[in-house]
């Protein structure tokens, strides 16, 4: 069967790589982009440096500061309206998924007629819209490499995921230097997420040679380096080796799926607005315990590029490691336990099996789950 390897045509990273935005408008003769953002990183100074760099070239920005995690419609509509009051000519996406997925959202509707909630599901974006650089500055969703969107429909409370090659952005920026004031606990839940994917695209049922090797190296980097910038947000080369691995891990999973670990996690994200990451990390360790026995040679792999030492242990223990390790890194960064602690009750279980199932990550999974099979996982994640 064939097998899709889509990414943007150009990713430019390491330390200072922002600088390289204008330079790229510039060359293709853009004048009037919208930059979507949030409030936290125009506070932080860090669209500052693009807006005087875009200026230098003659380019006029217009800024929409009003993304908030787990985007809504609401906010995309907001932001496109800024794109069309101001005739603008290209977008850029400066944040974490949640702007970048917004971003990408207004690239929609530049081209294709609204509401947004037309694009839910795969393959729906009939034309790839505006110019779109996403800068990244989480480490990370990877979604300014990935053909993904997640809104939120406030009314379907649901996380909406649009899924289509066509709004992968044309050029990607990981900055690690925009990264050293990601507050701790957003430093640990973004890094689960980035093993979360790089797991879950690993055992999932689109898995490919092509992948793999990503993956793998990604599970191995977010695991040496994601306690050391939780520990120190002002080490540099953590930083930048979580730019990496959250990077390779969205090469991964864009084009191998993911799994019943996010189809879970979208829930309390939509319902309760409780961050993605930290929603994947409690739910990681129990589903990737219900997927090991179908996969446990590759769970075995996981273990050592986590950093267990397997010499000596047969594939099955190695595998059983593994779950371990994610439960350890989980605690080690400070993620909580359990959803009780969140606000989530089993009375909101019965409705979020009903969409998981529904959620278009599901079908990756390396094993299918039943109603019950999921209903048990929540139980067991309070
Ligand atoms: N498109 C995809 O492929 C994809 C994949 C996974 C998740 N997502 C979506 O992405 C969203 C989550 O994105 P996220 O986890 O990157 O977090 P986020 O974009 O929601 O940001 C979380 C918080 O961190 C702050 N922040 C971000 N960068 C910072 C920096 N450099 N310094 C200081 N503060 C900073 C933000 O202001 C915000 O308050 C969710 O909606 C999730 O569903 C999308
Ligand atoms: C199958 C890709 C869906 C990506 C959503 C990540 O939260
Ligand atoms: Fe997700
Ligand atoms: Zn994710």
């Amino acid at each position: 069967m064939a097998f899709r390897l889509c990414f943007p045509k150009i990713n430019i990273s390491g330390a200072g790589s922002l600088a390289e935005v204008p330079g790229e408008l510039a060359a293709r003769g853009l004048k009037r982009p919208v930059i979507i953002t949030d409030e936290t990183l125009v506070k932080f100074g860090l669209v500052a440096p693009l807006l005087e760099g875009l200026k230098a070239k003659g380019i006029e920005a217009f800024v929409y500061d009003g993304v908030v995690p787990n985007p809504t419609v609401p906010i995309v509509e907001a932001a496109y309206k800024v794109f069309v009051d101001n005739k603008c000519d290209a977008i850029i996406g400066v944040g974490g998924g949640s702007p970048i997925d917004t971003a990408k959202a207004v690239r929609i509707l530049s081209a294709n007629p609204g509401p947004i909630t037309l694009y839910e599901g795969v393959g729906k974006v009939a034309k790839s819209g505006a110019f779109l650089a996403a800068v990244n500055t989480t480490a990370g969703t990877a979604a300014e490499v990935t053909s993904n969107a997640v809104i939120t429909d406030p009314v379907a409370q649901v996380k909406m995921v649009i899924i289509d090659a066509n709004i992968i952005p044309d050029i990607s920026v990981n900055d690690s230097a925009m990264m050293t004031g990601i507050p701790v606990a957003t430093t640990a839940a973004t890094g689960m997420d980035a093993l979360t994917h790089a797991i879950e695209a690993y055992v999932a049922k689109g898995a490919h040679v092509l992948t793999d090797y990503a993956a793998l190296e990604a599970i191995r980097l977010i695991s040496a380096y994601l306690p050391r910038a939780v520990e120190n947000g002002q080490d540099l080369e953590a930083r930048e080796m979580m730019a990496y691995g959250q990077f390779i891990a969205g090469l991964a999973f864009n084009s191998a799926g993911l799994g019943l670990v996010h189809a879970m996690a979208h829930q309390p994200g939509a319902v309760k607005d409780l961050p993605h990451g930290v929603c994947n990390a409690i739910l990681m360790p129990l589903v990737e315990e219900f997927n090991r026995p179908y996969a446990v040679e590759r769970f075995a792999r996981i273990a050592e590029a986590m950093g267990v030492d397997v010499k000596g242990l047969s594939t099955e223990d190695a595998s059983k490691a593994a779950i371990k390790a994610i439960r350890d890194l989980s605690a080690t960064v400070g993620i909580p336990s359990g959803f009780a602690e969140l606000g989530v009750t089993e009375g909101d279980f019965p409705l979020w099996v009903q969409k998981a199932q529904k959620d278009p990550c599901a079908p990756g999974n390396p094993v299918a789950a039943t109603d019950e099979d999921i209903l048990e996982l929540y139980k067991k994640a309070l």
